[in-house]
């Protein structure tokens, strides 16, 4: 198994609440809640030890209330490499109706200095020195105090060790992430719409804003479509996933989910029809529960042959004819 570094510069401790029907305005009593050390780089890494990997988490974490994080790090043998900053961890809170609609509300974060961030430059460094990780994930939102120019110069930095990046990130940090072209990045339809200029609504125009992706020099440009799938470009041709139907009861982490799933059939070597379909079965078990997707789950060989795989290369070579 690898090494991995996963960093996220804003992280979050998820607060959930599931209820039939959100009232506006009104007393709402959840059913459920629950609350969870998260952001997106923070459920890639678990998801990742879960896979068996060697998973080192950085980024930053405000000083006065790290405890779910330590927890988490120590539950799933995850290495702690996260700075810590004066102030508190952002408090996210998701809002899961039974209906399946999730309404997400993701505060601005901690306020992060320069001084912070150099010292984060140094720890990452010493500690990629040290373990040499297969591969770098960096995913979620800036923080605030991190301009896109600040974001760019430390995606420059990790590229420059030569490890393969992987970003999943949105808004002006997204365009900033393709410009650096990342060995793989993972948008959403509606993220990646923004960069494409374009409602990515339909099937035809989400291949050709993944085409763009990977020929602007991204090796995995990687579109995903909540229960409509995913559509992956790269050198080894143009693969579509549908996930089977589930009952989703919370999409928060799918996306983190499917991305470490991808990076572990990539760093496994497995086929590439096979890596998409594991790691799209395994979002698709996530959404049926708070936090990441579970590849224990008791049926979760029943997902993996429901989900459908094919490759696109003759609706690509259609598409760039019509
Ligand atoms: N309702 C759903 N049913 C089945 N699978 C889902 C559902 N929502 C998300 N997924 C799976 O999770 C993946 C990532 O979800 P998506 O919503 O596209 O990303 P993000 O969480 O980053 O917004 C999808 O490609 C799909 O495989
Ligand atoms: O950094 P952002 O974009 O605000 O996102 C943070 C949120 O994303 C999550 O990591 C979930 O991400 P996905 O649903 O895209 O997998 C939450 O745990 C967290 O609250």
């Amino acid at each position: 198994m690898a090494h991995v570094m996963s960093i996220t510069l804003n992280p979050a401790i998820d607060l959930a609440f599931y209820l039939d029907q959100l009232m506006l305005g009104a007393v709402n009593r959840p059913a459920e809640s629950q609350l969870e050390a998260a952001g997106k780089g923070v459920n890639v890494a678990r998801m990742l030890a879960v896979l068996g990997h060697q998973v080192t988490a950085s980024g930053f974490l405000g000083e006065d209330n790290d405890g779910p994080f330590r927890h988490v790090f120590k539950t799933y043998g995850i290495k702690d490499a996260f700075v810590r900053v004066p102030g508190q961890t952002r408090i996210n809170t998701k809002l899961a109706e039974s209906d399946g609609r999730v309404t997400d509300i993701n505060g601005p974060g901690v306020s992060i200095s320069e001084a912070d961030i150099q010292t984060l430059l140094q720890t990452l460094q010493q500690h990629i020195q040290h373990q040499r990780p297969e591969a770098i994930v960096l995913a979620g939102s800036l923080p605030q105090g991190i301009s896109t120019d600040t974001f760019g110069q430390c995606l420059q930095t990790l590229k420059a060790t030569g490890i393969p990046l992987w970003l999943d990130t949105s808004g002006p940090a997204l365009t900033t992430a393709i410009a650096q072209q990342p060995a793989a990045i993972k948008p959403n339809e509606h993220e990646l719409a923004e960069w494409a200029g374009m409602p990515l609504s339909h099937q035809r125009y989400r291949l050709e804003a993944a085409q763009r992706l990977h020929q602007s020099g991204i090796e995995h440009a990687l579109l995903s479509a909540g229960a409509e799938g995913v559509l992956w470009v790269s050198s080894a041709g143009i693969w579509q996933s549908t996930p089977p139907q589930v009952d989703a009861r919370n999409t928060v982490s799918a996306g983190d989910t499917f991305m470490a799933g991808m990076l572990h059939g990539l760093l496994n070597q497995h086929a590439p029809d096979d890596t998409l379909r594991f790691a799209t079965a395994l979002s698709a078990e996530s959404v049926r529960h708070l936090g990441v997707g579970d590849p224990q789950a008791s049926d979760f060989t029943t997902l993996l042959n429901l989900t459908q795989v094919e490759s696109m290369d003759n609706a690509a070579t259609e598409s760039s004819l019509s």
